[in-house]
């Protein structure tokens, strides 16, 4: 075909002076001379639909038929053509009828004024569409079969459609040239095309390098910013502050924010609105006719930003879109490529920006391995899944690492040479600061993943606790009341190694991790004190010898807790011997300023213990130790700093008992356990007393402001002054007693060594014995009457249980404001109901959900 043909149809249909590439030009001029297929692979928005659109306007009495992928595409494509006064008609399910007659009655006739024709792949299956295109061909009335988005053909390609691979079935007739174009495909991609669509051996391909030098792409971690939105919209002040008032509305820039659920679409368009920024969501979940005016409304320029799912943008051909922020990651390198390639389509400088969220990638994740856990046997759709995760774990990388130029993931992707990025993206820009920041990203992700490992707070996706599982877990760690420090310790070491190896898979093709990130990611699940300084104080030592020597000194200790000490001491337990160990370990790490000192100084103490515990002796520093009220991670420490509190106030009880019974002769037990129960017991405030008066507190107490330091006090929050001193008194005594008990069991030990058996001796044990189970006794008896009128109240587990299973509904319908309101309301309301039964729960809870429509940390319970 001539030249000058060629040329002037490409002014005079599509008004334009000249190609828009080399490339273009090139491949329209080989594609009209009709003799070869080919292949034009080119970047988003180079011009590929010009390629076959211009051939195909240039053969009088012949039709192109073109498939492609969506209706929506195909639907701007005709609009766009019948614009240009080009013949072009679809074919579809939603074709009318007196469309479609006169359509076929002008294929069928002998001068064909339709030049293009577009069908799906689905549409070309059926046998209304074989038998026309059996007549078109038999007819020669086909200039082209056309395929679109080609990379569909391909079971490696991001939008695999298994009906593009029965489109190489229409290869019936040699002398009609067969054309693919696709924007993404790689070297695996590209083999598939051919064979697919039996693309013939003269094929001549038109490619051209995948990288935009337009387009400026970053990464940024929402979690490290202290309002992402505020972020956000900066960034697109920044981008947009570029155009004038002169410029027409329809040609101001404009921005696409990719979100992955349509309520994210929502969330973050609302938030750009409230910050002054004009944006429209755009999801399936929309109607149509909203769904068509957003779009409208956006390509004219009435709003600047749309919020939208990846449904949003095919076949939307936006030349001012300055940017593309993807709100979470992307899909895989493909899709990323397309959607971001949305942006700069007229070349001029425009910016692409993830805003990474590792929550997000938990979700995504989760789908992927149950797409793949539900392809089961069927081989395509789980090489499919396994395809879709490999490319997801690339863009997991893309965002987590700062290996190599952002561009680099796309020409990797493509089967292209690196690209000469020169500072069009973050990395090339400035490597350190992105080193630092994915350094930082990491630290903090390590920390929330403490937490959560901690707390088994770990983000349950929407639903709090995932349902089942998570009150299962909560209701463990509300009835850990006595928690293995065994198995602590083992869990620790377990979780910060897991950690570690993560961090190192995550980086697996990236730089070494400096053993200063190691320790620093280490540090944050380190049971010492001051772990961070460690290697700075004594110079050698690290963190993980620190915490081997703790462990030994916490065996050896809690060998002597166990052997020599009253473990019925009610107001010590085993995590207190931790507590103690952890600080007898930074006694020797504070004395000392080289590494010989630290270990002889510690080989030391531990030898010292153990010989304690041989002499059945309470190493000192044990037993002059103040125990600490557990630190509020889990429901469990909660409890337990309660029922230590209990405890201790029940001891000073019987403390006074045995004191009394020691004075006493014969007969007086009764009458000081009578006393005691009478003077003394009845002032000790129980849990079901504070329950009570936190009910007419409630009640009386609009503010709930006393409530609230009453159940901070009870749960050993920072009690008040007052509160203060008399848990110090407190502690003084119950030290003093366990010193005292401690001496009294060790002399009568010497005794029994030295002396052997006396008489007085045994006298003595006997008397002591029988106050013992006296004391047993009546505790039993008292124990028993409780037990008669607690008979139907619940354990701590089950309150928990029930308590979150009555909140769970309220927290579905987003009554609560947080997560962690939700979670410390139930604690909080648990805690109080200690006492009452199952009935009582569910009233307090229904008055409490009936009296608060919305939840937030200052409800009042
Ligand atoms: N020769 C040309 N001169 C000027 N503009 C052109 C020329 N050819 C195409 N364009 C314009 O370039 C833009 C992109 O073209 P087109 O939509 O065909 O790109 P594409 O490669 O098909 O992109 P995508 O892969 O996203 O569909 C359009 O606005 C189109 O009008």
């Amino acid at each position: 075909m001539d030249e000058n043909i060629i040329l002037s149809g490409l002014k005079e249909t599509f008004k334009f002076d000249s190609f828009k590439s080399s490339l273009q030009e090139n491949a329209i001029k080989e594609i009209c001379q009709r003799k070869n297929d080919v292949l034009v692979s080119m970047p988003t928005g180079s011009g590929k639909s010009l390629c076959y659109q211009l051939p195909a306007v240039l053969h009088p009495d012949k039709v192109t038929i073109v498939f492609s992928p969506l209706l929506a595409l195909i639907k701007d494509q005709v609009d766009h053509l019948q614009a240009l006064h080009v013949r072009a008609a679809s074919l579809n399910s939603k074709t009318l009828k007196a469309e479609r007659d006169s359509l076929m009655a002008d294929l069928k006739c002998k001068q064909t004024l339709t030049r293009l024709l577009y069908i799906t792949p689905e549409q070309a299956a059926t046998h209304t569409f074989r038998s026309l295109f059996d007549y078109l061909v038999k007819f020669d009335k086909v200039a082209y079969i056309v395929v679109d988005e080609a990379h569909c053909v391909s079971q490696w390609g991001h939008d695999f459609r298994p009906d593009y691979l029965k489109l190489g079935d229409l290869r019936i007739s040699p002398s009609i040239p067969c054309l693919a174009l696709t924007a993404t495909a790689g070297a695996d991609v590209t083999k598939d095309i051919i064979k697919n669509l039996k693309l013939s051996n003269n094929l001549k391909v038109f490619k051209t390098s995948c990288f935009r030098a337009n387009l400026f792409y970053d990464v940024f971690y929402q979690n490290m910013l202290e309002n992402p939105f505020m972020h956000l919209k900066k960034f697109i002040d920044e981008c947009l502050k570029g155009d004038s008032e002169d410029v027409k509305m329809g040609d101001r820039g404009c921005g696409i924010v990719y979100c992955r659920t349509r309520e994210q679409t929502e969330v973050v368009s609302n938030k750009l609105n409230s910050l002054g920024v004009q944006s429209r969501c755009y999801h399936a979940g929309l109607r149509n006719a909203d769904r068509l005016e957003y779009q409208e409304a956006w390509q004219k320029g009435e709003y600047t930003v749309i919020c939208a799912t990846i449904s949003f943008g095919m076949g939307v051909d936006k030349a001012t879109v300055r940017f593309v922020v993807h709100w979470g990651v992307p899909k895989d390198p493909a899709s990323f490529y397309q959607e971001s390639g949305r942006a700069g389509r007229d070349g001029k400088p425009s910016k692409c920006r993830i805003y990474y969220n590792r929550a997000d990638c938990r979700a995504i994740e989760f789908h992927l391995s149950h797409d793949l856990a539900k392809a089961k046997d069927k081989e395509s759709r789980k090489a499919k899944a396994e395809t879709a995760i490999k490319g997801f774990k690339k863009m997991v990388e893309y965002c987590e690492n700062a290996n190599a130029c952002r561009h680099k993931l796309f020409t990797d992707h493509f089967g292209e040479p690196p690209p000469k990025c020169s500072k069009r993206c973050d990395i090339c820009k400035d490597k350190k600061a992105v080193e630092k920041m994915v350094e930082e990203f990491h630290v903090k992700s390590i920390e929330y993943s403490s937490r959560a490992f901690s707390s088994r707070d770990l983000d349950y996706s929407d639903l709090y606790g995932e349902g089942r599982k998570g009150q299962k877990d909560d209701a463990q760690d509300y009835a850990s009341d006595e928690f293995n420090s065994d198995v602590r310790e083992k869990r620790a070491k377990k979780e910060s190694n897991q950690l570690i190896q993560k961090q190192f898979a995550l980086r697996r093709s990236a730089q070494e991790v400096s053993q200063k990130t190691i320790d620093k990611l280490f540090s944050e699940r380190s049971r010492v004190m001051a772990a961070s300084s460690t290697s700075s104080k004594v110079k050698g030592l690290t963190l993980v010898l620190r915490e081997q020597y703790l462990s030994k000194i916490v065996e050896v200790l809690h060998a002597n807790y166990k052997d020599c000490m009253d473990v019925e001491d009610q107001s010590f337990d085993r995590r207190d011997v931790e507590d103690c160990a952890v600080e007898m370990e930074y006694s020797v790490f504070t004395a000392n300023t080289n590494m010989t000192m630290y270990r002889s100084s510690l080989a030391k103490m531990i030898s010292a213990i153990k010989r304690c515990t041989d002499d059945k002796i309470v190493y000192e520093t044990l037993l002059t130790f103040t125990p600490k009220p557990a630190k509020y991670e889990t429901l469990g420490d909660l409890f337990r700093n309660i029922e230590k509190e209990q405890k201790s106030k029940i001891k000073t009880g019987s403390q006074s008992e045995e004191v009394s019974v020691k004075k006493a002769t014969n007969g007086t037990f009764q009458t000081a356990w009578q006393v005691l129960e009478k003077e003394e017991r009845k002032k000790q405030p129980t849990i079901g007393d504070f329950f009570k008066k936190v009910e007419s507190e409630v009640k009386t107490d609009e503010m709930g402001e006393k409530k609230n330091r009453d159940l901070k006090s009870l749960f050993g929050e920072e009690p008040d002054e007052e509160e203060g001193k008399k848990v110090d008194v407190q502690i003084d005594h119950d030290k003093k007693e366990r010193k005292r008990k401690h001496e009294e069991k060790h002399k009568r030990q010497e005794k029994k060594q030295k002396v052997g058996e006396s008489s007085m001796d045994k006298e003595y044990e006997k008397f002591v014995e029988a106050v013992e189970n006296s004391v047993e006794k009546k505790n039993e008896q008292n124990g028993e009457s409780s037990n008669k009128v607690k008979k139907n109240k619940l354990k701590k587990t089950e309150i928990g249980n029930l308590v979150v299973k009555l909140l769970t509904p309220a927290y579905v319908e987003r009554r609560f404001e947080s997560r962690d309101t939700f979670k410390s309301t139930a604690r909080n309301i648990s805690h109080a109901l200690i006492d009452k039964d199952e009935n009582e729960i569910k009233e307090y809870v229904e008055n409490f959900l009936k009296k608060n429509d919305e939840i937030t940390s200052q409800t009042v319970l």
